[in-house]
């Protein structure tokens, strides 16, 4: 009885160490904004295209996210926030765990190939090396612009779920995705600003490390207004209505304001509290897109 239980309890906790690699909360919004650029083309997605593209994207976004965890194990250890990571730890060796990856990666791609579409399919590889290879292996260690320019990766999505039931391109969709190109920034530089001590440690070229905390909460205020107007132009092209217009403008005015904080009277937790705030922003702002959209406005 008592071995059982020990080992059910093993059981569990590999359990959660494989989940913990495919980042479930990151992939959770990721799908939430794929879904949401599925509901918005003209025609309305059958359930199987919706289920088949959110399980194929979700299993490729988890597949990357744990080939990220391999890559970066040496980067992890070094830093308080990741060190207690499954493969960082030991707990997940190197070999299982890139297995796990690329059998995560491998089905997502055969689902959306075999039920979606091929456009989809490669896009989403193309997202997949874009953020486990091209960001991960190489920009991360790079330059101070790695974050931006792998930050195209993570903001695909949208666009993932437009071609899913559509098939084509759309510049509506491009929309979306440079709403998610123009919010990463501010997202991750109020993290970094927290944790800056983490990436001088590991000797992560992030922008605090390289330029200075200043420098770098003057470039959160930047892109927390570029990003409100950015997100006008939804509206500005016909694509959302009033609500979408009003509801945007309050979310971007609090973010501009946790950004101002920052930059002018900051507390010892701000930057935290800011970066948290990016999250819920960038929750609401899709929701909001989306309820836009199902509103007759006659
Ligand atoms: C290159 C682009 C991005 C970078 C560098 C980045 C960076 C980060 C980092 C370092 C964290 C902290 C993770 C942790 O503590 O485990 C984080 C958290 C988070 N990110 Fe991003 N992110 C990016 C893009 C995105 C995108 C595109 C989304 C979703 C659409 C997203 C959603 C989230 C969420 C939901 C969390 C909170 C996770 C949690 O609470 O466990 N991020 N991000
Ligand atoms: C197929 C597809 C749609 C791919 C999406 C790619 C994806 C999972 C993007 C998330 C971006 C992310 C969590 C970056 C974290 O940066 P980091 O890895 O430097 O952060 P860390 O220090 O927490 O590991």
């Amino acid at each position: 009885m008592a071995r059982s239980l020990a080992l059910s309890a093993t059981g569990v906790r590999v359990w959660r160490d494989y989940f913990a690699l495919t980042k479930p909360r990151v992939v959770a919004l990721i799908l939430l904004t794929a879904v949401v650029g599925m509901f918005l083309t003209d025609s309305l997605p059958s359930p199987l295209t919706v289920l088949a593209a959110t399980l194929g994207i979700g299993l490729m976004a988890g597949g990357a996210a744990a080939i990220n965890h391999v890559l970066d194990r040496r980067i992890d250890i070094k830093m308080a926030r990741t060190h207690h990571r499954p493969v960082a730890q030991g707990r997940v060796a190197t070999a299982p765990a890139l297995a796990f990856a690329l059998a995560l990666s491998a089905s997502g791609l055969a689902v959306l190939l075999l039920l979606v579409n091929a456009l989809t399919a490669w896009l989403t590889l193309a997202s997949l090396l874009g953020y486990a290879v091209v960001y991960t292996v190489w920009l991360k260690r790079a330059t101070p612009q790695n974050i931006v320019i792998g930050g195209l990766a993570g903001a695909m999505p949208p666009l993932l779920g437009w071609t899913a039931v559509s098939g084509e391109f759309h510049g509506h969709a491009l929309l979306l995705v440079m709403i998610i190109f123009t919010w990463t920034p501010p997202h991750f530089w109020a993290l970094a600003i927290h944790r800056r001590d983490d990436y001088a440690r590991a000797e992560i070229p992030m922008l605090p490390v390289t330029h200075g905390i200043a420098f770098t909460k003057t470039c959160v205020l930047l892109y927390t207004l570029l990003l409100s107007l950015v997100c006008l132009l939804p509206w500005v092209v016909g694509m959302s209505g009033p609500v979408y217009l009003l509801g945007s403008l309050l979310l971007n005015l609090r973010f501009v304001q946790w950004a101002w904080r920052l930059k002018f009277r900051p507390g010892p937790q701000t930057a935290l509290q800011c970066f948290r705030f990016s999250i819920s922003h960038l929750m609401w702002l899709f929701v909001l897109i989306l309820a836009d959209h199902w509103i007759d406005y006659g």
